[in-house]
């Protein structure tokens, strides 16, 4: 069994950006500045975002956090989206989910311009990845297909099992895995809360790709030998040991599995860091207008 060491492989990824952004520098030219817009106080996500304003300032791209409370009305949220979208020193944002109930999601990414849209979640962008046309490709699914490309792990007429079909990850991990060229041109079976026999999918698969957020979901008994298995999951659980009060957990038992399988991502460390590092990615593409011109 061969670990997949997302942590490795995105620090890989950051220090061709920040080659890429030190020559940018040399040059005079404009430093890519990613926004983070971020609502509420959950532990995960303040997370998440800190991460990826510290990477920004590791590989030297400019950023900005805007923080609010969760009592932050639809229409403030909206009005620094617009701002965000007019702001030329910003080349892309992202609005951290998920959102207080009493905003409207889907509007919110409805309004932020395609063109600044490093997260790809705007229907511009996943329409655009759908048809095969340069778009912000999802950070996670991109992530993904970096880890399968640089442990040059063949996907060509394998069997991709996705578990999960959220818009962030699921449905467009099983969109890019489908489509053709590597990573790619896969068969891929596509699996839900209302699959009837989760297991039976999964033991036919060559590539096990599980976004849920259930720990420990996928067991040992649902896995092919030789098997690629990606985790996407984290989920915090309590755990005393630990000073903060909780450990990370992925989707799928990992000790028992591991012997079984030939890949496997852990977490911590595996899909999670990648995510970071194709949300660089895209903002640098945003920087050289490379999606939009
Ligand atoms: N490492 C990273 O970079 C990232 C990690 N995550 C993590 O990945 C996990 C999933 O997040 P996300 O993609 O946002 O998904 P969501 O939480 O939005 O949705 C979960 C999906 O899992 C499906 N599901 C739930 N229970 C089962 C089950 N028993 N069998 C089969 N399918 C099931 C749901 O089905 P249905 O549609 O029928 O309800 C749904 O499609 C979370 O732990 C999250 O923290 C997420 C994004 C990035
Ligand atoms: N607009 C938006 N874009 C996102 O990309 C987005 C989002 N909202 N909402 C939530 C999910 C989740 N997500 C993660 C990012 C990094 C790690 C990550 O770096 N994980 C580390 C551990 C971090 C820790 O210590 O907690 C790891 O797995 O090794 C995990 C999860 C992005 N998401």
């Amino acid at each position: 069994m061969t670990l997949l060491d997302g942590k490795k492989t995105s620090e890989a990824i950051q220090n061709e950006i920040a080659a890429e952004v030190a020559a940018i520098k040399a040059k005079g030219g404009k430093i890519p500045h990613l926004a983070a817009v971020l609502v509420g106080n959950d532990g995960g996500s303040v997370t998440y975002v800190t991460n990826k304003v510290a990477t920004c300032e590791r590989i030297g791209f400019g950023s900005s956090l805007i923080r609010y409370e969760d009592t932050v009305t639809e229409e403030e949220l909206l009005n620094k989206i617009k701002e965000l979208n007019e702001d030329e020193e910003v080349d892309g944002f992202i609005v951290q989910l998920p959102l207080p109930k009493h905003i409207d999601t889907e509007k919110v990414i409805e309004a932020i311009d395609p063109k600044k849209d490093v997260d790809g979640f705007h229907p511009t962008n996943v329409g655009r990845m759908v048809a095969g046309l340069p778009a912000y490709l999802p950070a996670t699914p991109a992530g993904i297909l970096q880890l399968l490309q640089r442990y040059e792990i063949d996907t060509k007429g394998k069997h991709c099992v996705v578990v999960g079909r959220s818009n962030i990850v699921g449905t467009p991990m099983s969109i890019l895995m489908a489509k053709g060229g590597y990573p790619g041109n896969a068969t891929v079976t596509l699996c839900h809360r209302n699959t009837v026999d989760l297991a039976y999918h999964t033991r036919q698969a060559d590539i096990i790709i599980v976004a849920v957020g259930q720990p420990g979901l996928i067991t040992a008994d649902m896995v092919k030998e030789g098997a690629v298995v990606i985790d996407v999951g984290t989920t915090r659980v309590p755990d005393a040991s630990r000073k903060s009060g909780f450990r990370l957990r992925g989707d799928v038992d990992f000790d028992n599995v591991a012997e079984k399988c030939s890949y496997i991502t852990p977490v911590p460390g595996g899909v999670g860091p990648l995510t970071i590092a194709m949300l660089m990615t895209n903002t640098l593409r945003a920087s050289k207008k490379e999606v939009y011109g």
